[in-house]
C-alpha cells in the first residue's frame, strides 16, 4: 500500500504529494487525513496522508516507508483533506499551510500518545487503576486477547502506544478496534498538559452554621471579614481565591488572617480545563415563533431535512430573532441524525452568545474562541473528535472542526470582515463554509441585519445568469484540474477515504436565496435615530465631543434610570501627535505610518512594529510647545463623562480593558446587572449585545471610517451604524440613536438613521458597479516587500508585466492588472511596500495564472529577501 503525503515544508518545489509506501505494521492505522513521520533527504518531516493507494508510479525500490504515525486516529477527515487541497487553489497558499490551519495549536506541541481505558467523563486525565474488574466484566464478549489488552492497560491507568503495540505486538489490529469501539481512548499528554494547572482554593468547613456563628464574633471593624464568612455561609462550597476576591472586591488579607484564625483552610488544587465548567447553563425551550420567524424557518429546514445542499442569505433586522431562528434550526439538522456548526465574529462570541447556544443544547455544545489556551482549546476539538457533541459554535477557524456528518452550517453576522484571515492561508471563512456544505449537502446560513454588498450579488438574477453560464466550463475545467493534480487514481477511488465527499466538492457556487425579516419580535419598533451636524454644534461654540442633544439625553437617562451605549469608532480615529504651531506629525522612523498617543504609559507608539517614544512635550522641528495628541481615544470620553456627569458609572471597553482572560465577560456582566449607566467601548460594543435597560445608544464620531481609501468605507460606516443603533430598545422600553457626524449628507449615514438597507445597497451596488468593484470585479492584491526601492520596484514591475502577459491567454475573459505602485502604507518595519492590484470577472482559472506568474519569483524570493504575498479577494486594502 501506498501513501500521497503533504510534507511540512511550505515552499514551491514541496507544494505536492510525494509517494510513501505503507509498512506492514501501520496498515491499520494509517488513514486519509493521518499525520506521519517520513523520511524526506537527509531528514525526518511531519506530513498529512492526503491518498492512498495500492500503487505508485514510483520506482517501488525508491519509495521509501513511513517512518512513524503520529496520531491514532487521524486528525483530519477526508473532507477537510480535501478542502485543504481546495483552499490552496482558491487562495493560493501552500497545502501545507491550509493542513496545519485546521488542526489545534496543541497538536502541533509536543506531546506522547497515550491510550488508557474510555472514562466517559471528559477532560481528565486521572489514571484509572481502580477499573480493571468491572471493566472487563462488563464486556465479556470481547475476545480473550482484547481483555487482555483492557486488564493491562486498566491496570497501568494509562500506556504510551509504542509500549503497548511493543507488549501486544502482531495484535495492532484488535487494538485498533478496541479503539474504533470505544474501549480504548487516546489521550495526547501535551506538553503543556503534564504540568497540570493548579489553583489556590477556599474550603469553608463543613458545617455552614459554624460561619455564621464565627461571623457574629468578629468586631464590626472587620466588616469584610464578615461578608466572607458571610458568603461562604450562603454557598458552602470551595471556591477560587481569585474569585471570591474579585467577587467581594476584598484583598487576599482578608481571607489570610481567617486562615490564620483556622476558620477557613486554603489549598492548591488542581483545575480542569472545561472553560465554562464553572457556570450552569439554564436550559431554554423553543420560543414559539413570530410568523416571520416561522417562514423562515421552514424555508431553511426544509432543505436541512431534504439534504440539500442549499445557501440561504437571512437578511434579519437588529432584534428580528435571527438566533431563535438559527437554534430551531439546528434542533432540526441534530434530530437528522446531522451536525451543525455556528461561526460568530471572535469579538460578538460573548457570554451572551455561549449561554444561549449551551442554554438549547447543553452539553452537545462544543465552544471555539482564540482566548481559550492551547490546552482548552484542544480539549473542545476532541470533544469533536470523540463525538461527544453535535454542535460547535466559535470564531472564524470552527469552519474545519472535524464533523463527519454536516448539515447545517450558520454564519452570523455574515458581513464582518473578521472572517477573512489575514495571514496565510488567506480563506474567507464564508466561501470556505460554503465550500464545506456542497461537500456534505448541507445548508448554509448566512445571517445578518446589514448583509455584505458580496452575498447580496449572490441573491441577484445577475449573478444567478452568470453562475449558470460558467456551470458547465467551469465544471469541466475543475474536474480536470483534480485529475491532474491528484493523478489518474482519483477515479479509482481509494479504500479508507469517502469517496463521496470527494467528488463532490466542484468549487461550484449555488445562488443565494433571500429570505428576509422586515420586524423586530413582537414588533417592537426600531429605534428613531437623530443625525447631529457636528459642524453645527462647533459653530453654535460647543467644541465639547458631546452635542447638546447627546449630553440632554444621557443627562435623562441617568435620571431614568436607564443605560447608554456609547460608541467610539476607532477605527481610521487618529490619536496621532501634532504640533499645532508648524503641522509636524510624529511619525514612526520605520513605518510610513504616525505614531498613536498611550495615555496609560505616557508614550507615543507605532502600531505595525511597536516602535515607542516618550511623549513629546517640545516639537522637534520648531520647539514649539503647542504639540498635544489629537483625537479621542477611548480613556479621554472616559475622562470628559465624568467631569460632565459626576458620579456616572462608565464601563470602558477597549483593546486596552480587554486583554485579561474573562475580561469581557466581567465587564458585560457588570453591564448587564446594571452596575454600570454606560458602555463605552469601540467596535465590541456594537455586536450581539441584548440588554433590556439599553434605551439610549450614541455613536461619538460616525464617520471616521469614511476617510479610509478603501471602497468598502461606506459599506462599513453603514454596518457599524445599523447594528450599534440596533442595541436600543429590544425589549419593552423603547430605543433611541444619537449619531455625530462631520458628514451628515452622506447617503450611508442618512440610509443607517432610517433603518433603509435596501436603498443603501442599491445605491452602493451602483456605485461599485460603476466603479468596477467587487463584487461585480473580483479583486486579487499581490503585496510586495524589500528593504530596498530600486530592487523592488524592478521586480513588482517584472511580475505585473508577467501577470499580464499570461492574462493573454485568458482573453476575452476582462483581467486587469493595475499597478505596479506603493501601498498605501508604504513601509513597514523598514522594508518598502508595493503592490499590484488584479482587477477580474469570473472564477479559478484566474488564481492559477498568478500562482504561476508568482512562482516564478521564489528563487529570487529566498536569494534577495524578497516578500511577495497574495491576497485573493482581500478585505484590508493597505
Ligand atoms: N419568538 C420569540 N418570542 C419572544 N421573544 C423572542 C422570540 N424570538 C426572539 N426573541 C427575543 O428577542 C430578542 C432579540 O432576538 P435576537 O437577539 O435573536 O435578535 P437578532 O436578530 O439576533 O438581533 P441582532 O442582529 O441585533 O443581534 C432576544 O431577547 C430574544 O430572546
Ligand atoms: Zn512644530
Ligand atoms: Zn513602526
Amino acid at each position: 500500500m501506498y501513501a500521497k503525503v503533504i510534507v511540512d515544508v511550505p515552499a514551491k518545489q514541496t507544494n505536492r504529494a510525494f509517494d510513501y509506501s505503507v509498512p506492514e505494521a501501520l496498515r491499520d492505522w494509517v488513514a486519509v487525513g493521518s499525520r506521519v513521520s517520513v523520511p524526506f533527504g537527509p531528514r525526518k518531516l511531519q506530513g498529512f496522508v492526503v491518498e492512498l493507494d495500492d500503487r505508485s508510479v514510483m520506482d517501488p525500490a525508491k519509495v521509501k516507508p513511513i517512518a512513524e504515525i503520529l496520531d491514532l486516529s487521524p486528525p483530519l477527515t477526508p473532507d477537510l483533506v480535501q478542502l485543504a487541497h481546495w483552499i490552496s487553489q482558491t487562495y493560493l497558499c501552500h497545502e501545507i499551510t491550509a493542513l496545519q490551519a485546521m488542526i489545534p495549536g496543541a497538536l502541533k506541541a509536543k506531546y506522547e500518545r497515550h491510550v488508557r481505558v474510555k472514562d466517559d467523563s471528559m477532560g481528565q486525565e486521572r489514571p484509572m487503576s481502580g477499573l480493571s474488574g468491572n471493566a472487563v466484566g462488563q464486556h465479556s464478549f470481547l475476545l480473550p486477547a482484547q481483555q487482555e489488552i483492557i486488564r493491562y492497560v486498566a491496570a497501568k491507568g494509562s500506556v504510551e502506544i509504542e509500549a503497548l503495540l511493543q507488549r501486544f505486538n502482531s495484535e495492532g489490529k484488535l487494538i485498533k478496534e478496541l479503539m474504533a469501539e470505544g474501549y480504548l481512548q487516546e489521550v495526547q499528554m501535551v506538553k503543556d498538559r503534564m504540568t497540570a494547572k493548579k489553583a489556590l482554593t477556599v474550603f469553608p468547613p463543613d458545617d455552614p452554621e459554624q460561619l455564621r456563628a464565627w461571623a457574629e464574633q468578629l468586631p464590626s471593624r472587620s466588616a469584610k471579614q464578615k461578608e466572607v464568612l458571610e458568603l461562604l455561609a450562603e454557598r458552602p462550597v470551595p471556591v477560587k481565591l481569585t474569585d471570591l476576591l474579585n467577587e467581594l472586591s476584598i484583598s487576599a488579607g482578608t481571607v489570610k488572617s481567617l486562615v490564620e484564625k483556622g476558620w477557613l483552610e486554603l489549598r492548591e488544587v488542581e483545575v480542569l480545563r472545561d472553560p465554562y465548567s464553572h457556570r450552569s447553563f439554564q436550559r431554554t425551550v423553543p420560543l414559539s415563533l413570530m410568523p416571520e420567524q416561522e417562514q423562515v424557518f421552514q424555508r431553511i429546514s426544509r432543505p436541512v431535512m431534504d439534504r440539500e445542499h442549499r445557501v440561504f442569505l437571512l437578511h434579519g433586522v437588529t432584534g428580528s430573532g435571527k438566533t431563535e431562528v438559527y437554534l430551531q434550526s439546528i434542533q432540526t439538522c441534530l434530530d437528522q441524525g446531522r451536525e451543525a456548526i455556528v461561526l460568530v465574529p471572535e469579538i460578538s462570541l460573548t457570554p451572551q452568545m455561549v449561554e444561549r447556544f449551551k442554554g438549547r443544547f447543553g452539553d452537545q455544545v462544543a465552544v471555539m474562541h482564540s482566548r481559550l489556551s492551547h490546552g482548552e482549546r484542544y480539549d473542545e476539538w476532541r470533544k469533536i473528535m470523540q463525538k461527544q457533541v453535535r454542535v460547535v459554535i466559535g470564531a472564524r477557524s470552527a469552519i474545519f472542526a472535524p464533523f463527519t456528518q454536516i448539515g447545517l452550517i450558520i454564519i452570523d453576522e455574515e458581513h464582518e470582515s473578521s472572517y477573512k484571515q489575514e495571514e496565510s492561508p488567506k480563506y474567507h471563512a464564508r466561501d470556505v463554509a460554503i465550500a464545506r456544505a456542497s461537500q456534505h449537502d448541507a445548508v448554509v446560513v448566512l445571517g445578518s441585519a446589514t448583509p455584505s454588498l458580496e452575498s447580496m450579488y449572490g441573491t441577484l438574477p445577475e449573478y444567478k445568469a452568470e453562475a449558470a453560464a460558467r456551470e458547465d466550463s467551469s465544471q469541466a475545467r475543475f474536474r480536470s484540474e483534480q485529475l491532474d493534480l491528484f493523478g489518474a487514481s482519483t477515479e479509482a477511488g481509494h479504500p479508507a477515504a469517502d469517496n463521496n465527499s470527494q467528488a463532490r466538492l466542484t468549487g461550484r457556487r449555488v445562488p443565494f436565496e433571500l429570505l428576509t425579516m422586515h420586524n423586530r419580535v413582537e414588533g417592537r419598533p426600531l429605534p428613531r435615530v437623530h443625525i447631529i451636524d457636528m459642524r453645527e454644534e462647533l459653530r453654535q461654540g460647543n467644541r465639547s465631543m458631546f452635542s447638546r442633544d447627546l449630553y440632554k439625553a444621557i443627562e435623562d437617562r441617568l435620571h431614568k434610570k436607564e443605560q447608554t451605549v456609547l460608541l467610539l469608532n476607532r477605527r481610521g480615529y487618529s490619536t496621532f501627535v501634532m504640533c499645532r504651531t508648524c503641522g509636524y506629525v510624529a511619525e514612526c522612523p520605520h513605518c510610513d505610518i504616525s505614531l498613536t498617543y498611550h495615555q496609560s504609559s505616557r508614550a507615543i507608539r507605532c502600531h505595525y512594529c511597536g516602535y515607542a517614544e516618550r511623549e513629546l512635550t517640545v516639537c522637534p522641528s520648531c520647539s514649539s510647545e503647542h504639540i498635544r495628541h489629537f483625537g479621542t481615544g477611548t480613556q479621554r470620553v472616559e475622562e470628559e463623562l465624568t467631569k460632565l456627569f459626576p458620579g456616572i458609572r462608565v464601563i470602558r471597553m477597549d483593546v486596552d480593558t480587554t486583554t485579561e482572560k474573562g475580561s469581557h465577560e466581567k465587564w458585560l456582566t457588570l453591564f448587564r446587572n446594571r452596575q454600570a449607566d454606560l458602555l463605552l467601548g469601540t467596535q465590541m460594543v456594537a455586536k450581539g449585545l441584548d440588554f433590556p435597560h439599553v434605551t439610549l445608544v450614541g455613536a461619538i464620531a460616525a464617520d471616521t471610517v469614511l476617510n479610509l481609501p478603501d471602497f468598502r468605507a461606506a459599506e462599513r460606516t453603514f454596518q457599524l451604524l445599523t447594528q450599534v443603533a440596533g442595541r436600543a430598545g429590544r425589549h419593552e422600553l423603547p430605543g433611541e440613536v444619537y449619531v455625530q457626524t462631520y458628514a451628515p449628507e452622506h447617503y450611508s449615514i442618512i440610509s443607517a438613521s432610517r433603518h433603509d438597507y435596501q436603498s443603501f445597497m442599491e445605491k452602493e451596488m451602483t456605485l461599485r458597479k460603476f466603479h468596477e468593484y467587487p463584487p461585480f470585479h473580483r479583486l486579487i492584491l499581490i503585496t510586495l516587500s524589500h528593504e530596498q526601492v530600486p530592487l523592488l520596484m524592478r521586480t513588482a514591475e517584472l511580475l505585473a508585466s508577467r501577470i499580464k502577459e499570461l492574462a493573454k491567454e485568458l482573453q476575452p475573459m476582462p483581467v486587469e492588472v493595475l499597478g505596479p505602485v506603493a501601498s498605501p502604507i508604504s513601509r513597514i518595519k523598514d522594508r518598502y511596500r508595493f503592490q499590484c492590484m488584479i482587477k477580474y470577472r469570473g472564477e479559478a482559472s484566474i488564481s492559477r495564472l498568478v500562482h504561476q506568474a508568482v512562482a516564478g519569483f521564489e528563487e529570487l524570493e529566498r536569494q534577495q529577501k524578497l516578500t511577495i504575498s497574495v491576497d485573493v479577494d482581500p478585505q484590508v486594502l493597505m
